[in-house]
């Protein structure tokens, strides 16, 4: 088997890199750290391979990289590449379905407990050392047990929502999506309903899909009108699926109660966003899988990705189009 020529593009644990190295030659170029842009538009010419995640890439890209076999991203989400432009082209594209699906749920989860309960607040209040008296009703939250769970997209991740909240938290489970599914719960517990239903008749609102062009700013002014006054929306996904100013606008005029926003239009978040100073926002910086043992668990994947399909075996996981209807 002849070396190839591999580029790194985001970190790797030590180990699989050495993994890679062992076969093929690397060049490790991060266009997102200051100085390495440089060195990664110069490594695309001679590139087969490439790993790492969240930098686009885009035709311009593609285009300076001529002898592209493999893309291996440390990711399931693949919404940073045009798949069926790669798949054209006769670049494979790998990811990491699977390992990171408990953790990201337990994020989610995470999110619901703490906009309901109010925790990062909570927590703001105590640090600026509000805290003189026993707490009022202006401070109290609100229960999660037993309130309904509306989950748009159950998949790996939107399932695993599901048994947290109806297993461990008798929540009502209402869920859409795309291709339909049985939920994988005991009978009664979760029904398959339309988008529209979600939307009127959740007290949490979790999005959980993909974003594709059907899903960009899915959920805009009208949707926020559909929902119960006082829910509470969830983003989990990407942000463009929720249109921001709609957004701010839900949560100013008490529609919603909260957001618990894990991603955002543009990432990292500007430093002039208004979400970001938001009284009713918890804002996390894109962590649903960044836990030591999952991060671990994806760059091992994405690299026996990388490593199988330069060998021309299949890969752990692969994109492959949708069939034509
Ligand atoms: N915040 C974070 O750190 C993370 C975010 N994600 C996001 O979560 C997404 C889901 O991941 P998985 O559950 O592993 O994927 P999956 O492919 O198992 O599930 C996606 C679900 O969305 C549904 N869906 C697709 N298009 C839809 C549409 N137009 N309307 C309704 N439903 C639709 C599909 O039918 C499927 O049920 C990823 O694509 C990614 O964007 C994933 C991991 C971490
Ligand atoms: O895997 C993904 O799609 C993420 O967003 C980060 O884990």
């Amino acid at each position: 088997m002849s070396r190839r020529q591999v580029l790194v593009y985001r970190q790797l644990p030590p180990d699989q890199l050495a993994r890679i190295q062992q076969e093929h030659d690397v060049v490790i170029a991060n266009p997102r750290v200051a100085g390495q842009k440089d060195a990664f538009l110069k490594a695309l010419p001679t590139a087969e391979g490439m790993i790492g995640s969240s930098y686009p890439i885009d035709e311009e890209v593609l285009t300076l990289a001529p002898r592209l076999e493999v893309i291996s991203s440390i990711s399931v989400g693949l919404d940073q590449f045009s798949p069926d432009a790669l798949h054209r082209r006769g670049i494979t594209l790998c990811h990491t379905p699977g390992v990171l699906t408990e953790t990201v749920a337990d994020l989610l989860f995470a999110m619901v407990l703490a906009t309901s309960r109010r925790v990062a607040e909570l927590d703001r209040y105590v640090r600026e050392g509000q805290w003189n008296r026993s707490v009022g009703e202006d401070l109290y939250g609100w229960d999660v047990h037993g309130k309904t769970m509306g989950i748009l997209g159950y998949g790996r991740i939107g399932q695993a929502l599901a048994h947290r909240a109806a297993l461990g938290f008798n929540m009502p489970v209402l869920y859409h999506t795309r291709t339909p599914v049985p939920s994988g719960l005991p009978e009664g517990r979760a029904q398959p309903v339309t988008l529209r239903e979600v939307l009127m008749q959740s007290d949490f609102i979790v999005l959980v899909l993909p974003l594709t062009e059907q899903t960009r700013g899915l959920i805009g002014p009208q949707e926020f009108a559909l929902m119960k006054p006082g829910a509470i929306l969830i983003n989990g996904a990407r942000g463009p699926i929720v249109q921001e100013a709609a957004l701010l606008q839900a949560l100013e005029h008490g529609q919603l109660r909260a957001a618990g926003l894990d991603v955002f239009d543009i990432e990292p978040l500007p430093v002039d966003s208004l979400l970001r100073t938001h009284p009713k926002v918890l804002a996390l910086p894109h962590v649903g899988s960044a836990t030591h043992e999952t991060r671990r668990a994806m760059c091992e994947m994405a690299t026996t990705n990388l490593l199988l399909a330069l060998q021309g075996k299949q890969p752990l996981a692969a994109y492959s189009p949708a069939p034509a209807r």
